[in-house]
């Protein structure tokens, strides 16, 4: 794989310098834009909101005369109109609690999108690095925490256990001809933050905001959906003003009807599903049962995994050695959820791959850590996508590690290449552990705090830098900044999020018209992402690109999963491109294709047609 990921790494590379970026319009006049709708209709719908700019000619066309002041303002102004309140909304809040100030950035922010989609996607993606946090991890979080008493506008479905027998008529609820994207959660796993029932909507709003920024996914066209089934959160169940379905969450097969009839409903008016932030069991059950039939894929265990992959590959990369050595790497993972067995899988289905090339055995590589301490043969009850990775007793066994042994245990014997965290639990790296990463078999020990949101982090970089050392290498789920180590030197604070590649893997699944999505579709984009980070970058501790560039790590994550899925066979086209004409195009030519149909925020002249 090496070979391939720097061969793509110089290409991509030469793209960057000789094509125009993704991220700007495409054509500098914009096509019209048919509405169906005239006057304050216009002004309440945000996807044609222009609210002040919209010029005089087409308050006359569209009944908008008299409904505005008088005043035109452009595009730009307004813009810059709309920072200027954002920054001194972060003056006139500082020195505030960090959740106040996160939740009015959130509410002002919030306010534009339910008002005016264009100017807001527009901020969004300008300033993404800023922003991705408050929408997204880890103020997602406490949003969906607070999400009864923050109520004002519904967005998005809601299909309930009520609504059995109904979804097939429900989805025409629907106001949008076309939907190329649906985020669903059944918010039984929240980031880290457990069953949150219906408020748990706030992630697949989260998730969907990038699908727009990130991937160019037309924001009139995507469906953020919750699947409420109930709660057992006893808190929100007394809570009056909770919003939800007040009753247990639906088990068996009583739960899997709902969601079975939810799929059916929306295969019939749309084609491709993202299943968000469900619990361990039906994560996996959903995904074994839907992802021959849909066009789905579950981003905490499959996008999860892409991002982890690319991260332990550059985790090798960085202590100097061929990437090949990725198959003696030890690495310990603290979560065997969802998250955690999905990276573990990718990763031994990688490890299996190169060494299937060389003819060389491999051995487990893995040690793997759930609430009860290190998992072995012998525990009781094992789900069978953990057995895999079970310690055993045989020679390759380090002695004296025993069934729930401690994570400081663990590490202090196998001296990991790495640690990586996907339990949920803020600040289980302590003191003790890190100490113990200090004595890895590693140069470079690397680090991977992936639990969601901050609050959940196994650890921070400074505690990293500390107590492990410069020479460490650091990656979170939620955004930390980096740390200075003194004497001009960074201690990096990547973030191994995966919004680096679900973005990438719906726009290539959308894009080629795949059927459905195929591991690997799922590994060339995790192998594009690999190869965005250069050598020099990798040297200094860097493994993730910035946030900011996010829309032309899309663009090629996209295309890879394009040129993935036309290798299979699995693509049908999209549009007016049918599978012959994606086949014939280069990789330079895939990359142009995706960014070309990567939609980006301007106004268009709107032409009336009522
Ligand atoms: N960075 C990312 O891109 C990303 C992606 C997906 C999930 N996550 C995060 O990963 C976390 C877990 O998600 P999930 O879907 O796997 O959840 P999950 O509930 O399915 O799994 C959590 C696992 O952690 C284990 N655990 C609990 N306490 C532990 C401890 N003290 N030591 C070791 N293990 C412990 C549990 O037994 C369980 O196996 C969440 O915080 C989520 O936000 C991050
Ligand atoms: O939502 C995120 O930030 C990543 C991930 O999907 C998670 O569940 O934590
Ligand atoms: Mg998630």
């Amino acid at each position: 794989m090496w070979r391939s990921v720097a061969r793509r790494s110089s290409q991509v590379r030469r793209l960057l310098s000789t094509s125009a970026p993704p991220a700007g319009p495409l054509a500098t006049v914009p096509a019209p834009c048919i509405v169906q709708k005239r006057g304050n209709d216009i002004l309440n719908d945000p996807w044609y909101n222009k609210d002040t700019a919209f010029p005089l000619t087409e308050r006359d066309r569209l009944g908008l005369r008299g409904l505005l002041p008088p005043r035109v303002m452009s595009f730009e102004q307004q813009y810059e109109r709309f920072i200027n309140s954002y920054r001194s909304l972060e003056k006139n809040t500082r020195g505030e609690p960090d959740s106040i100030v996160a939740l009015a950035k959130w509410r002002i922010l919030n306010r534009l999108h339910d008002r005016n989609e264009t100017l807001y996607f527009r901020v969004l993606i300008d300033n993404i690095k800023d922003l991705a946090p408050v929408i997204y991890t880890p103020t997602v979080g406490l949003v969906c925490e607070n999400y009864s008493g923050l109520f004002r506008r519904p967005r998005g479905m809601y299909f309930t256990a009520k609504d059995k027998g109904e979804m097939m008529s429900m989805i025409y609820n629907w106001p949008q001809e076309k939907v190329d994207m649906i985020v669903v959660t059944d918010g039984s796993r929240i980031l880290g933050l457990g069953d949150l029932g219906v408020q748990g909507i706030g992630i697949p709003i989260g998730k969907l905001d990038l699908y727009v920024a990130a991937a160019g996914i037309n924001p009139q066209k995507v469906l953020p959906v919750i699947i409420d089934v109930g709660t057992n959160n006893e808190k929100l169940l007394e809570d009056n003003l909770y919003l939800g379905l007040r009753q247990p969450r639906l088990e068996g097969e009583e739960y899997m009807a709902v969601v079975d009839e939810f799929m059916e409903a929306v295969h019939a008016r749309w084609p491709q599903a993202v299943f968000e932030d469900f619990q361990m069991k039906w994560a996996f059950e959903t995904l074994e049962r839907y992802r021959n039939r849909f066009c789905m894929f579950n981003d905490d265990v499959q996008g999860t995994a892409g991002v982890a992959l690319a991260g332990l590959l550059g985790a090798v990369r960085a202590q100097g050695r061929p990437l090949h050595d990725f198959t003696s790497q030890k690495i310990v993972v603290a979560g065997a959820g969802s998250a955690g067995i999905g990276v573990l899988s990718m990763a031994k289905q990688e490890m299996s791959r190169m060494l299937a090339k060389t003819g060389e055995e491999g051995h487990n590589q893995f040690w793997v850590l759930d609430k009860n301490g290190l998992i072995t043969k012998d525990r009781k009850d094992l789900d069978p996508a953990v057995a895999n990775f079970a310690r055993g007793h045989g020679p390759n066994e380090i002695p004296d590690l025993h069934e729930g042994a401690s994570l400081v245990e663990v590490v202090r014997k196998v001296k990991p290449h790495v640690l990586l965290g996907l339990s949920g639990v803020g600040g289980i790296f302590n003191e003790e552990v890190l100490k113990a990463m200090k004595e890895s078999d590693s140069p470079r020990p690397a680090i991977f705090a992936m639990s969601n949101p901050t609050t959940k982090a196994e650890c921070t970089p400074e505690d990293v830098f500390k107590h492990v050392g410069e020479n460490a290498i650091f990656a979170s789920g939620s955004p930390f900044s980096n740390v200075s180590l003194g004497n001009g030197k960074t201690g990096y604070a990547n973030q191994a999020n995966n919004m680096y590649l679900f973005p990438g893997i719906g726009l290539g699944a959308l894009l080629s018209g795949a059927r459905h999505i195929s591991d690997d579709m799922l590994q060339a984009g995790a192998e594009c992402l690999a190869s965005y980070i250069t050598d020099d970058e990798i040297q200094k501790g860097i493994l993730f690109p910035e946030v900011s560039s996010i829309r032309h790590i899309t663009a090629r994550v996209g295309a890879a999963v394009v040129r993935a899925a036309v290798a299979e066979d699995l693509a049908e086209g999209c549009r007016t491109v049918g599978p012959k004409e994606l086949g014939s195009m280069s990789e330079s030519q895939t990359v142009e294709y995706v960014a070309r149909n990567m939609w980006y925020p301007i106004y268009s002249p709107l032409v009336n047609n009522k």
